[in-house]
């Protein structure tokens, strides 16, 4: 039994929550989760030690902490991944590379601490023999509330965790119920590097039971939330006054004109749409495809999906693994199926047996039908055809989310003037929708979010601009 970690102390609790490998449904774990009366100890023990510890503790101390978590974490990637395959299911080559990615998160922070500067603002000296002086400093704002996704659960925890903790804040964690384990694991990491208690409170517990209170509560200063698009709203509305930074979904569009490496773009949408089998908010969702090389891409990229081999996440050759549960697995097949029923044609996969659904292509698809309008987060990709760039700039952009896209062409030109004016928080040249570096500026446009990630971007949005003035005798 794993549980809450506050103040550096476990809390045991009667209420157990047991996790599930979503690919042959053994427990994993079994997690005590905290009552409302632990929550609110823990906010408090989070306030606290703002206060008595963190303001205090210099910028080489916290860089220190967050690059031994580093090693200690590059000592342990095989004991990391294997927790991610076991309970998010996600191939054991991909859990490798979020453990890989986890470590480099944790040296970007480690840097960053370091290099949190202000600045000084020239007044002119007046007539009279009376200057001013102004100082801009970086403060660090508090308590930190960071709520992560079952997705990447180390990867995008780290995310907050490292900034906040390198801009001088302290952390209440939140972990996704479906993936606590990583998240227990990650916490006892900290503390094994020096972390001192109650700089990283780590609370379990549902969305409706601790990440709800958690929001409304007022000795909370930030919240950074990474998540659906329902749960990131009632968010946005319930959090007050405080700073908030939302990492949403969408459905992420993918051009490919006529003059791009058919071979390269065929080969890196297979990854782009059908990696974690989808469940990747930046996943390759729609690919719009221009006429004169729509036949030979689809052909290609049909041959390509169908030789990916599925199954058993344990395993060193499966490339697609099982969807985190069989509730997802059907609503991503019904999702299918009412497309199917209204004209669209299933080029390969549209197979589900419990959480695993077979890798699918969908054309003759139609811009309302769910597939294409929502986010379907599952290992599902729709391939469209257009004419002109116009036309394609109008499709991609048809869309509530804007969180990142991919352009396939040679021509320098038109690959940034279509960049300019896709409405997306970020563009990818010649590269997926689905590619991410830990060090980008990372977030959505419209309902795909707000604010920005990426660790240097999460430190300034972690941290409160403060003047000092002075006035002087000259
Ligand atoms: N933009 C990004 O960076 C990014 C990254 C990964 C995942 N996502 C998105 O996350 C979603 C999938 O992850 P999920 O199913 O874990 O998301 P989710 O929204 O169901 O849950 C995310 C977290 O929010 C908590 N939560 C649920 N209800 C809450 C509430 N009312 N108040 C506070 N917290 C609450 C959950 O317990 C969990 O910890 C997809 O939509 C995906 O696109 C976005
Ligand atoms: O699921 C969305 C994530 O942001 C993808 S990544 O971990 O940033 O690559």
């Amino acid at each position: 039994m794993i549980g809450s970690i506050i103040n550096g102390h476990e809390i045991a609790s009667d209420n157990i929550l047991e996790v599930k490998n979503p690919y042959n449904q053994e427990v994993v774990a079994e997690i005590a989760l905290a009552s409302k009366k632990e929550l609110d100890y823990a906010v408090e023990n989070s306030f606290e030690t703002f206060h008595a510890t963190m303001k205090q503790m210099p910028a080489h101390d916290r860089s220190d902490i967050l690059r031994k978590t580093a090693d200690l974490m590059e000592e342990r990637v095989e004991e990391f991944a294997e927790i991610v395959v076991q309970e998010a299911g996600k191939p054991i080559t991909s859990s490798r590379a979020e453990v890989e990615r986890a470590i480099q998160v944790l040296r970007f922070a480690s840097e960053e601490a370091k290099h949190i500067s202000g600045e000084v603002i020239p007044m002119d000296a007046a007539m009279n023999g009376e200057g001013r002086l102004g100082l801009v400093k970086r403060i660090p704002l508090g308590v930190v509330a960071a709520i992560t996704p079952f997705n990447f659960p180390l990867n995008l925890s780290l995310h907050k965790i490292a900034p906040a903790i390198a801009a001088g804040n302290t952390v209440l964690f939140k972990p996704a119920e479906k993936t606590p384990v990583s998240a227990y694991k990650l916490t006892k990491l900290f503390q094994e590097a020096g972390l001192p208690d109650g700089v990283l409170n780590l609370v379990m517990g549902t969305g409706k039971e601790v990440g709800e209170p958690l929001v409304q509560h007022d000795k909370i200063h930030k919240v950074s939330f990474t998540g659906s698009l329902p749960v990131g709203r009632s968010i946005r509305e319930s959090a007050g006054f405080k700073k908030v930074t939302l990492e949403l979904g969408s459905n992420s569009p993918n051009l490919i004109f006529d003059d791009a490496d058919i071979d390269q773009a065929v080969e890196s949408l297979v990854k782009g749409a059908f990696a974690f089998s989808g469940q990747v908010c930046i996943s390759a969702q729609r690919i719009y495809v221009q006429s004169e090389v729509y036949d030979q891409f689809l052909e290609k990229y049909i041959e390509k999906t169908k030789a990916l081999k599925v199954g058993d996440p344990s395993k060193e050759d499966t490339d697609v693994g099982p969807m985190i549960n069989e509730k997802e697995a059907e609503r991503a097949k019904t999702w299918i199926d009412d497309a199917a029923e209204n004209g669209a044609t299933i080029e390969t996969g549209g197979e589900q047996d419990g959480t695993i659904l077979t890798p699918t292509i969908m054309t003759n698809v139609d811009r309302n039908m769910k597939v294409i309008a929502e986010e379907v987060f599952a290992p599902i990709v729709s391939v469209i055809p257009f004419d002109e760039e116009e036309e394609a700039v109008k499709f991609a952009n048809d869309s509530i989310y804007g969180l990142q896209a991919g352009v396939f062409t040679k021509d320098l030109d038109r690959a940034l003037r279509v960049a300019d004016k896709l409405e997306t928080g970020g563009v990818w040249i010649n590269e997926i929708s689905t590619y991410r570096q830990d060090n980008i500026p990372y977030g959505g446009v419209k309902q795909s979010g707000m604010g920005r990630e990426g660790v240097k971007y999460a430190v300034e949005d972690m941290t409160e601009l403060k003047f000092i003035g002075m006035k002087l005798k000259t």
